[in-house]
């Protein structure tokens, strides 16, 4: 599908550093969300998900995550609500992790970090006919980021963990169908903070609207452990392990996150 980030990144490219220059640049992600400088929203509406698991098309290593692709050519898994005026199409749905359990989320909340962090990547249906379009558009993207905690297994992640030896190298691809991305949401997906921000990877494009959820969801060690098994190398190259594959915090610059909870 469009959606998949072309962006592949060689691992000596210390691009979670990011690059130097980024356009415009007073509004990138990933930030730290300091709860007591958010703003209570009445106006912010209950999100509403609506995501069809036969959707699913493929997961693949691009070399920076992997990517859980879903068919966005209809409306068939549709964010809408929350921060949001208009309709958005889920795309993909990634992580970012550490190599150890101390680190490895993008945002952090009274820069607490978590071991891990999922981004639900959506584009405006309502107004773009592509993802590529959208990606450049300043109310182009809705991205859902949650947070993962280490404890019990989370039985519904089980069927993506076991998909993950067979793509465990850079651009490998193994096709992957029914899997339900709404197995992966916090149970209450009505407390979440948003903010307006970036893609945390290139192109690094002030184009997306971020809503992320306060309540975290639970992996197991040993499901996070697979993840740290993949590579951010090709077959042929030195083998560097997939970990730490997130971006430096970013400067607030003055913006507001909104909450849409007391
Ligand atoms: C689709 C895409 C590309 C780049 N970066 C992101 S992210 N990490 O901001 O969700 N998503
Ligand atoms: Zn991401």
């Amino acid at each position: 599908t469009a959606c998949s980030s072309k962006y592949v990144l060689s691992q000596m490219h210390p691009m979670w550093q990011g690059p130097l220059v980024v356009p415009g640049g007073d509004r990138q992600s990933p930030i730290d969300i300091a709860v007591r400088k958010t703003v209570f929203d009445s106006e912010l509406k209950p999100l509403v998900a609506t995501y069809d698991p036969q959707t699913c098309q493929q997961i693949w290593n691009n070399g920076y995550s992997f990517l859980v692709e879903y068919d966005d050519t209809t409306d068939k898994n549709t964010l809408k609500g929350g921060p949001l005026q208009d309709k958005f199409r889920l795309c993909q749905f990634h992580f970012h992790w550490g190599e150890s359990n101390d680190w490895g989320s993008e945002h952090t909340v009274d820069r607490r970090l978590f071991p891990a962090e999922l981004h639900l990547v959506h584009w405006n249906s309502d107004r773009y006919t592509l993802f590529e379009e959208a990606v450049m558009e300043e109310n182009g993207l809705a991205v859902i980021g949650v947070f993962l905690k280490v404890g019990k297994r989370h039985e519904g992640l089980q069927k993506l963990v076991d998909a993950l030896p067979a793509i465990r190298h850079k651009d490998s691809i193994v096709e992957f169908n029914r899997f339900d991305p709404g197995c992966l949401l916090p149970a209450n997906i009505n407390d979440y903070w948003t903010y307006h921000g970036s893609l945390t990877t290139p192109p690094l494009t002030e184009s997306v609207s971020w809503i992320i959820m306060k309540q975290h969801i639970e992996v197991s060690h040993d499901q996070l452990a697979v993840f740290r098994s993949l590579l951010f190398t090709s077959a042929e190259e030195v083998q560097k392990s997939m970990v730490n594959n997130f971006r430096v915090q970013q400067p607030i610059r003055g913006r507001t996150v909104r909450s849409s909870f007391t």
